[in-house]
């Protein structure tokens, strides 16, 4: 920089070359010169930083713009965050529940601004239909619809609404598990599953004759029980899931043997027994269903019927014993049908329990009908009891028979005791 003093002559061009400098900005030197010309020490140079006014207003824009982005960031996370949450609650509230995975990514969203990355793996709850995670195996006549539809007062609980008979019917079982999965309901990811066929249980239907007869007459003979063993159910099921939960409900024996008589005989046209006796048909031939229960549950000779089919349905023991072969104890929580009628909510927690869901079903879920003499059952949504076809009026049945039955059910009861390792309590005359 020339540093001699400038004569006040000196043109102000001549020393703004000399304090001029190469810089990449808008930033020159400038002689006082350009702004006292006139008079007074020139020798200084002043620095000055020139903006033009279209760069200035880029620069504003630039700052706006930002600031824009800024704020639609922080908004766009909170409406994410917003809807997330919203989509989670309406979800549980409204598609029964999502799993409790979702409840915790739910718990997990915090606040907006720290959630940018835990939200990304949160997708919209999608259902799908899944294989049950839980099957009611059975006893037929103990309140397998009842505990069915009470469980499904469980917001985690989905069910399939007919009887599939998938594992006991070899037409429905050579279709595949696709074709099952077919049947259930879509459920999301955490929902329990639960389908019902109560002739899981006691398939197949042929046989069991010769089983109890063997029973009956020589307590236990294990190598009789071959037609038993022939029931594939176990099996089957434990291939589809071999951590499946089972619910085995029963009833005190001699009153389901009765319900299951009741049912049979509704089911029969109602014509049926005065068509048969006027149209000369013997005793004998006499449709079952015409005939009243005593007959058909004592032989001629005074013995018990173990063949009649409501009878041998009721010896539960000859039944788990098979499914004990297949699964472990732990699998199986058998419910108290008798208890489930008289006060249901005891029973479904025990259940709630064995599924591993939260309790949620309780004495708000449900109210006696009078009329019909049973629990009905009511949430958010429902409020129903359930068809005439359940709580049926049983016949009157003579109680020297009903305490005959009692009385041979003991060593019967007994087994199935000591299987499941606890005393159910059923009266024994
Ligand atoms: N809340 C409620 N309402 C109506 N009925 C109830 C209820 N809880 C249990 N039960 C008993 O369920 C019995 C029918 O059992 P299932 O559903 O297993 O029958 S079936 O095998 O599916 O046909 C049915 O048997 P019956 O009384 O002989 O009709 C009922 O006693």
């Amino acid at each position: 920089m020339n540093q001699s003093v400038p004569s006040k002559y000196h043109r102000p061009e001549t020393s703004y070359k000399s304090c001029s400098q190469s810089l990449p900005l808008d930033i020159l030197w400038l002689p006082r010169s350009s702004f006292r010309p006139a008079e007074g020490e020139l020798a200084d140079c002043v620095l000055v930083v020139g903006v033009s006014r279209p760069k200035l207003a880029a620069a504003l824009l630039s700052v706006t713009l930002l600031s824009l982005f800024l704020t639609f960031h922080v908004l766009y996370d909170s409406a994410v965050y917003s809807i997330q949450a919203a989509s989670m609650v309406s979800a549980t509230h409204e598609n029964r529940n999502i799993l409790r995975n979702q409840e915790s990514n739910t718990r997990n969203i915090n606040h907006p601004m720290a959630l940018r990355k835990r939200l990304k793996p949160a997708r919209p709850p999608r259902p799908a239909r899944r294989l049950p995670q839980a099957l009611i195996i059975g006893v037929r006549k103990c309140g397998t619809r009842a505990l069915l539809e009470m469980l499904y007062l469980h917001p985690m609980v989905q069910k399939a609404s007919g009887e599939v008979h998938f594992f006991d019917r070899d037409e429905n079982y050579a279709l595949g598990l696709d074709w099952y999965r077919s049947k259930m309901p879509p459920s999301f990811r955490g929902q329990i599953t639960i389908e019902k066929s109560p002739s899981y249980f006691v398939t197949p239907e042929v046989d069991i004759y010769r089983h109890v007869i063997s029973i009956n007459y020589l307590i236990i003979v294990e190598s009789n029980l071959e037609d038993v063993n022939e029931n594939k159910v176990p099996e089957r099921v434990r291939a589809m899931n071999s951590s499946v939960r089972l619910l085995l409900i029963v009833r005190e024996p001699v009153t389901r043997a009765i319900s299951d008589y009741t049912q049979l005989r509704s089911r029969a046209t109602p014509s049926a027994p005065a068509h048969a006796l006027s149209s000369g048909h013997t005793p004998h031939q006499v449709p079952d269903s015409a005939k009243p229960f005593e007959h058909l549950a004592i032989s001629p000779d005074g013995s018990i019927n173990v063949a009649y089919r409501p009878i041998a349905i009721s010896l539960y023991h000859a039944y788990l014993l098979r499914w004990l072969e297949v699964f472990p104890r732990e699998q199986i929580l058998v419910v108290n049908g008798d208890q489930l009628i008289e006060d249901p909510v005891p029973q479904l927690r025990r259940i709630e329990k064995f599924l591993g869901l939260e309790h949620k079903i309780g004495r708000k879920n449900f109210y006696f009908n009078e009329t019909k003499g049973f629990y009905c059952l009511r949430n958010d949504t429902t409020d129903k009891c359930l068809r005439e076809t359940k709580g049926r009026k049983h016949p009157r049945v003579d109680p020297a028979v009903v305490t005959k039955l009692r009385k041979f059910f003991i060593q019967h009861n007994q087994r199935f005791y000591d299987l499941v390792g606890e005393d159910l309590g059923w009266p024994e005359d």
